[in-house]
């Protein structure tokens, strides 16, 4: 195998670790612990094992946490007068309402209706916005967490081809997004896209988050790639796994991230941060 792997479980405990430090330095001056709030509509198994992640690691970093478990048949109005409780909160400074939804529910809706200075999934318009314009305020978490496991790997972004393949609000869209503000030439593909193994082999920086098991075969990586991960696929056997296939790529790649123990924990890490930055950006 050739590539470096990129260890996000590892990355992910050491930006937890200074996460805990600064909850330390602001309880020691006297002021509360941040705070944040997860909403999760309805009983999505996968949902629960990461709210179940979130909420360990809340507790891990000193945050105070709040978890709001409302039954699958929620109305858009319970589940707007419950945000706009949390917005009125003074002990809440995050606000994560778990997607997706059941589809009685306006999901963009309920997302406007967070105050952007709580919005630390970064997907509200106004944090969106922002980091089009190359203001980031709240960042969403998994872009940014792959952009701190891409500064772990020490290579300079600037010049490089980079392709995402995906193109949802969460990840693929706000991803080309950091890549293009890091300076990097940006291809997004999807599911229109043509030719899109030449797109995938031309890519000095290749992000998969489309959603199918081992979709990506190891003679699509160009050699010396670093390799981005952003699948949670379960395969035949029940196993999780990525959209990559992880031991072919890994013989070409420079740098790759493993599923489970690459994006996930860093996806985590980054809520982390962000909830921390909210509580700042309220005192
Ligand atoms: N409003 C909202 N914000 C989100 O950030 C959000 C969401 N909705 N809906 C679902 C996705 C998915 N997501 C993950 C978080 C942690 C892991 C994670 O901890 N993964 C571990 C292991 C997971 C396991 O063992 O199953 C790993 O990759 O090593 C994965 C996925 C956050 N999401
Ligand atoms: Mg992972």
């Amino acid at each position: 195998m050739g590539a470096s792997i990129l260890d996000g479980k590892a990355i992910g405990a050491e930006i937890r670790a200074q996460v805990k430090a600064q909850v330390d330095a602001r309880l020691a001056a006297g002021r509360r612990a941040p705070g944040l709030a997860v909403v999760l509509v309805g009983e999505h198994s996968a949902s629960q094992v990461y709210v179940r992640n979130k909420r360990k690691a809340c507790a891990e970093v000193g945050f105070h946490s709040a978890l709001h478990e409302l039954p699958a048949d929620t109305s858009q109005a319970q589940l707007l007068a419950l945000v706009d409780r949390l917005n009125a909160d003074d002990a809440i400074d995050g606000i994560l309402v778990q997607l997706p939804l059941p589809e009685q529910i306006d999901a963009e809706a309920v997302i406007e209706r967070i105050l952007p200075a709580k919005d630390v999934d970064g997907f509200h318009p106004y944090n969106v916005g922002r980091l089009v314009l190359r203001m980031p305020r709240l960042r969403p978490c998994t872009p940014k967490g792959i952009m701190t496991l891409l500064a772990r790997t020490g290579q300079r972004l600037e010049g490089l081809d980079a392709v995402v393949i995906g193109q949802s609000n969460i990840v693929g869209r706000p991803m080309a997004l950091e890549l293009l503000a890091a300076r990097c030439t940006i291809t997004v593909c999807h599911s229109r896209t043509k030719d899109l193994a030449d797109k995938a082999r031309a890519a000095d920086v290749l992000v998969v988050a489309m959603g199918r098991a081992r979709y990506v075969p190891g003679d699509w990586i160009k050699p010396g790639a670093l390799v981005i991960d952003v699948g949670m696929n379960r395969d035949e056997q029940g196993k999780l796994c990525g959209d990559v296939d992880f031991a072919a790529a890994a013989e070409r790649a420079g740098w790759i991230t493993p599923v489970p123990g690459g994006v996930g924990p860093m996806t985590i890490a980054s809520l982390l941060e962000n909830t921390l930055q909210a509580a700042g950006l309220r005192a």
